[in-house]
C-alpha cells in the first residue's frame, strides 16, 4: 500500500534580491490573481514586475534580503510530517517561487502515493490564492498521467484548533492584552472578486467572530492591508484604521494578522515597520503585532486533524 501525499501550498516569496523581479513576474503572469487580457498578460507582467521590483526590493532589503516564507513553510511541513507519521508524505508547493509545484510533485512521487490531499496555507479561501494553487496543481498533475484520487481542502477558517491557536498566541504574546484594542488585519482583495462570489471576506469575518468568542467585551475591528494598483479593494484599509483609532484616543493597539500563517513582507515590513511608524506618529503608545502562527503546536495540531479527517 502506498502513502497519502499531503501538498502544503503557499504563495512563496523571493529568496534573494535577484529573485524579486522574476517572483513578481510569476505573480503578475497568473490570470487567477490578476486578470490582464490573456494575450498581453505576459508582456504586461514583465513591465509591471520591472517597475515594481525597485520598490519591492526596498522592503526585502530591510528584511535581510529575502522573504522568510520558504523556511517557515518547510518547517511547518517538517513538523506536520512528524505529527502524521510514515503513512503520509508531506511536500511543499509554492506558487510564485521555489519550490514550485513541479518540484513538489517530483519529490512526492519518489515514493508510492495512492491519494493526494491539497492543503493550502491560506486558512480562508480565495480564488486568487487557494484557487490559483489548485489550478496550478491540476495543470502539472495532469501531465504526469497518474490515476490517483485528489482531495481539496478548501478552507479551515473556522477549525476549532486553528481558532484556539490564535487565542493562545494572542495571550502568549500580549499578556496585557486586556488593555489593548484588537485590530485584525487581513490581506485585501479587489472588491470585484468578492462581488463575483469569493467567500474570502465572509470567512475572514467568521474567523474573527470565533476568536472573539474567547475575548468577550474586548474592543476590536477588522481592516484590510496591502492593496495593489488602482481598482477598489476591500476596506477599511489598515493604515486608515490605525489613524482613525489613534484619533479616537486609542493608546494601545494589538494587530493580529488573521489571514497569514507565516511571516513575509506584508507582516515584517508593512505591519511592523510602516504601520508601526505611523502608529507612533499618531500617538499610539503601545503598538504590538501578534506573530503569525508559523509552527505553533496548536496550528500543527489543527493541520494534523484536518489531514486525518480528509484522509
Ligand atoms: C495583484 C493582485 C494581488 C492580489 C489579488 C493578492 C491577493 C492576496 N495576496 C495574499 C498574500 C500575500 N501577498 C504577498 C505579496 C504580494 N501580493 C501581490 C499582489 C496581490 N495579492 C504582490 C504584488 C505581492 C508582492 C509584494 C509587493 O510587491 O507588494 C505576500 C508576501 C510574499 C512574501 O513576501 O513572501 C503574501 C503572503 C493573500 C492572502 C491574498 C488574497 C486573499
Ligand atoms: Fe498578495
Ligand atoms: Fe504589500
Amino acid at each position: 500500500m502506498g502513502k497519502t501525499g499531503v501538498i502544503l501550498m503557499n504563495m512563496g516569496g523571493p529568496d534573494s534580491l535577484e529573485a524579486v523581479q522574476p517572483f513578481l513576474y510569476n505573480l503578475f503572469s497568473d490570470h487567477d490573481i490578476i486578470q490582464i487580457p490573456r494575450l498581453i498578460q505576459k508582456p504586461v507582467a514583465y513591465l509591471i514586475s520591472k517597475v515594481r521590483a525597485k520598490k519591492t526590493m526596498d522592503y526585502y532589503r530591510v528584511m535581510g534580503g529575502k522573504s522568510p516564507q520558504k523556511e517557515q513553510t518547510l518547517d511547518q511541513a517538517d513538523k506536520l510530517q512528524r505529527a502524521l507519521g510514515d503513512r503520509f508524505k508531506v511536500v511543499v508547493a509554492l506558487r510564485y517561487w521555489h519550490p514550485f509545484t513541479e518540484e513538489a510533485l517530483d519529490k512526492l512521487f519518489e515514493e508510492e502515493i495512492d491519494k493526494i490531499l491539497l492543503l493550502p496555507l491560506y486558512p480562508q479561501y480565495s480564488r486568487t490564492t487557494t484557487g490559483s494553487s489548485f489550478n496550478e496543481f491540476y495543470r502539472r498533475f495532469k501531465k504526469r498521467g497518474k490515476d490517483i484520487p485528489v482531495v481539496e481542502i478548501r478552507s479551515y477558517h473556522d477549525h476549532p484548533l486553528f481558532i484556539k491557536a490564535w487565542v493562545e498566541s494572542i495571550k502568549e504574546h500580549i499578556p496585557d492584552y486586556k488593555d489593548h484594542y484588537f485590530l485584525f488585519s487581513a490581506h485585501s482583495l479587489p472588491e470585484k472578486i468578492i462581488k463575483q462570489g469569493d467567500p474570502y471576506k465572509d470567512q475572514v469575518e467568521e474567523t474573527v467572530k470565533l476568536i472573539m468568542e474567547y475575548f468577550p467585551d474586548q474592543p476590536h475591528s477588522i481592516s484590510y492591508q496591502s492593496k495593489v494598483g488602482p481598482v477598489k479593494w476591500l476596506e477599511p484599509m489598515t493604515e486608515d484604521m490605525i489613524v482613525k483609532l489613534a484619533e479616537e484616543g486609542i493608546k494601545k493597539l494589538a494587530v493580529i494578522p488573521v489571514a497569514f500563517v507565516s511571516e513575509h513582507s506584508e507582516t515584517l515590513y508593512e505591519l511592523d515597520i510602516e504601520y508601526g511608524k505611523l502608529a507612533e506618529e499618531k500617538g499610539i503608545e503601545s503598538y504590538r503585532r501578534v506573530p503569525t502562527l508559523r509552527s505553533h503546536p496548536l496550528f500543527i495540531e489543527a493541520l494534523k486533524d484536518i489531514v486525518e479527517k480528509h484522509a
